[in-house]
């Protein structure tokens, strides 16, 4: 008789967890394509898709707390905000909480905590050129992706740009939005897109944060 597995391979190997601290000290950003286990984006994209169906999300805004606004011409995803809410979803935090402590190890970042969103970008959506986190409001350092859809094909538009760091307008890399792909990059620094996709597509983008709390004011992590 086989044994039966007591424990699941794990979501990020520790080899790819080297690479990506290196490639962030060395250029700010990192992509691996087929480092997210494939099991666990297909049951994390079956969980959106069944919340996209049911209208089970919200409209994506941009700004936080008081700031938020609805703008489909800046963004055009609808979210879902991760709450630990299946195996799934707990697999998936508790891996990039032991990425948030490799980080830490390595980089001394202080990050404390972890929010992330599922993000579904019906066809014709995109979201505009952006930096996620504003310099002197650093709360959002590290910024990551996890992308859902298996077998992207090549004309379905899509792709994720990365601009480079001191010239917002010098395009580096196009992430194809593949499941299994996983990008992460400095939320202050480096500017990035996602380009009108021609199909629906699916991802969870998430922040390591740092709390900028100040003089008892609460800032608030949406
Ligand atoms: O889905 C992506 O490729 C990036 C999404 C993004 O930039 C964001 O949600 O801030
Ligand atoms: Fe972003």
């Amino acid at each position: 008789m086989t044994p039966i597995a007591t424990t699941s391979s794990p979501v990020l190997q520790t080899a790819t967890q080297n690479a990506l601290v290196d490639a962030l000290v060395e250029q700010g950003w990192y992509v691996g394509r087929e480092v997210i286990d494939l099991e666990l984006c297909d049951a994390l994209n079956h969980e959106l898709l069944h919340r996209a169906a049911y209208n089970k999300l919200d409209e994506a805004g941009i700004g936080r707390g008081k700031q938020h606004l609805l703008r489909k011409d800046i963004r055009g995803d609808a979210i879902h905000w991760l709450d630990r809410g299946s195996a799934a979803q707990r697999r998936y935090l508790d891996a990039m909480s032991e990425l948030q402590q490799a980080l830490n190890h390595a980089l001394f970042l202080g990050l404390f905590e972890y929010e992330a969103h599922f993000s579904h970008y019906p066809p014709g959506a995109f979201y505009q050129r952006h930096v996620d986190s504003f310099r002197g409001r650093a709360n959002r350092v590290i910024s990551t992706v996890s992308y859902l859809t298996p077998d992207w094909p090549s004309d379905a538009g899509g792709e994720m740009v990365i601009y480079h760091p001191d010239d917002s307008s010098l395009e580096i890399a196009r992430v194809v939005p593949e499941a299994g792909t996983f990008a992460c990059f400095l939320s202050e620094t480096i500017a990035h897109e996602v380009l009108p996709t021609r199909q629906s597509r699916t991802s969870i983008a998430g922040w390591f944060r740092r709390n900028a709390s100040l003089g008892g004011v609460l800032d608030p992590a949406r």
